[in-house]
């Protein structure tokens, strides 16, 4: 048996990025070879097994079709006699088929592979130069979430372009109906990983160039052509702008909930009727219905939703916040539950940090409205619930008027703190 390392461990290699999982091939071996080293294994569907140090994957050597649409419509073929070639060719990308022949260090009883002697049969590094995502054969066919994937690799290699043949086909696939019969939990997972590049927009680029976007989240893609004022929105366009704020959240390195926030905070632009255009009123209200019908059809994770909804409905208010009174600041947190919630009210607010910086000529613009609503906040909690409470009590208050009593102490305490650092 002959054992290789392929797949991203090998690109990244090459790119001089980190490594952090390794993927390993076998090649004329069985299952039982294998079980017999030590080998644990572990695949349902794919002979996958693990190393019993390491626990890092070996897959035996495969063929395989896709026998029916979507995911798992898989049939695989391993068997000792399938050769390396014919594994590499059925992968995703060229830059993902470069396989290192590895040779046990007897010593560690590891295995180490040799970058001297790659085996590149289609081009792989020849397109990492050259940077080109680019599939390698007609097997790129065989698994539509590869579509998804590319577009990920776009946003995590920012200057690789896609291979024109690629896209071709890739809207051939689009066409044939392929990205619809996807399970929503494979969509949401290359998503939300793609979403977590340095530059997702360049997914969404990818997307909309090979018509995807189109099937996947269409209201999305309803977004560009949508005109917003100049005035706000310099960029004017507002698919322009959701790119302009994807990417300004990865630039501030927000958390997954966040960008997921910032993707969907003006889905209701894409409704607008005509006639009030450019300007967006209720856009809001119309963003978080529709931000429910994508969660429900990709199963979005309920932590990704429920900060998408706040940001859907508020992020208008957040913006405007400075110009409000106390008694507004504190029904703005008390709807965005911030009291519960404080540390997810602190992403609420990055999310529309993004949204004022993602404005052409806005990238540097500070945002006073987050840390004064963290600060207002941080006063608002500083009241002591309880000794108000017992205050009211012993006024002879019950019931909903203890609250009332709380909500008045606590606007009293945002009514100081503002004072004491009045909004720019
Ligand atoms: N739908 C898929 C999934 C995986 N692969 C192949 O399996 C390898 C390992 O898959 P995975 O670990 O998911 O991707 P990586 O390329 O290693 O990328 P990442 O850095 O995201 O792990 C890929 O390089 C590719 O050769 C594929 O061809 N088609
Ligand atoms: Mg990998």
């Amino acid at each position: 048996m002959k054992i290789y390392m392929v797949g991203g461990a090998v690109r990244d290699k090459l790119l001089g990025l980190p490594v952090t999982d390794h993927d390993w091939v076998v090649v004329g071996a069985t299952p039982e070879a294998l079980t017999a080293q030590g080998f644990l294994p572990v695949g349902k569907d794919f002979p996958v097994f693990l190393h019993p140090q390491t626990r890092e994957e070996y897959a035996l050597a495969r063929t395989e079709r896709n026998s029916a649409r979507g995911y798992r419509g898989f049939e695989v073929y391993a068997a000792p006699e399938v050769t390396l070639e014919q594994d590499l060719a059925r992968r995703d990308l060229t830059i993902n088929s470069i396989a290192a022949p590895a040779h046990p260090d007897s010593a560690k009883g590891l295995f180490e592979p040799d970058f001297d002697a790659l085996v590149d049969p289609y081009g792989g590094q020849r397109d990492l130069q050259a940077k080109v995502l680019r599939h390698v054969t007609d097997a790129f066919r065989e698994d539509p979430v590869r579509i998804l994937r590319l577009a990920r690799f776009a946003a995590r290699f920012a200057d690789f372009s896609i291979a024109p043949e690629t896209l071709a086909m890739m809207w051939e696939m689009v066409t044939d109906g392929e990205v619809d019969g996807l399970v929503p939990e494979r969509v949401w997972q290359e998503l939300a990983r793609g979403l977590m590049e340095d530059k997702p927009s360049r997914m969404f680029d990818a997307l909309r160039a090979c018509g995807a976007l189109q099937h996947l989240l269409p209201e999305v893609e309803r977004l560009w052509g949508v005109a917003q004022s100049a005035q706000y929105h310099p960029e004017i366009d507002t698919g322009i702008h959701l790119m302009m704020v994807l990417d300004m959240a990865a630039q501030l390195g927000a958390p997954l909930p966040v960008r997921f926030a910032c993707l969907c905070h003006d889905l209701g632009k894409g409704t607008t009727p005509a006639d009030v255009l450019p300007r967006h009123i209720g856009h809001e209200e119309r963003s978080a219905k529709l931000l429910k019908d994508v969660c429900q059809r990709l199963r979005v994770p309920s932590e990704c939703r429920e900060i998408a909804d706040v940001v859907a409905r508020e992020h208008g208010n957040i913006h405007r916040s400075g110009e409000f009174s106390p008694a507004a600041v504190v029904r703005l947190l008390e709807r965005c539950d911030a009291f519960r919630k404080p540390r997810r009210f602190a992403d609420i607010l990055l999310a529309c940090e993004c949204d004022a910086r993602g404005r052409l000529g806005f990238e540097q613009t500070p945002y006073p409205q987050r840390p004064r609503l963290l600060q207002l906040l941080a006063a608002a909690q500083s009241v002591a619930t309880d000794k108000v409470a017992a205050e009211a009590m012993a006024a002879g208050q019950s019931g909903p008027k203890i609250g009332e009593w709380i909500h008045q102490a606590r606007v009293e305490a945002v009514r100081q703190s503002a004072a004491a650092a009045p909004a720019p």
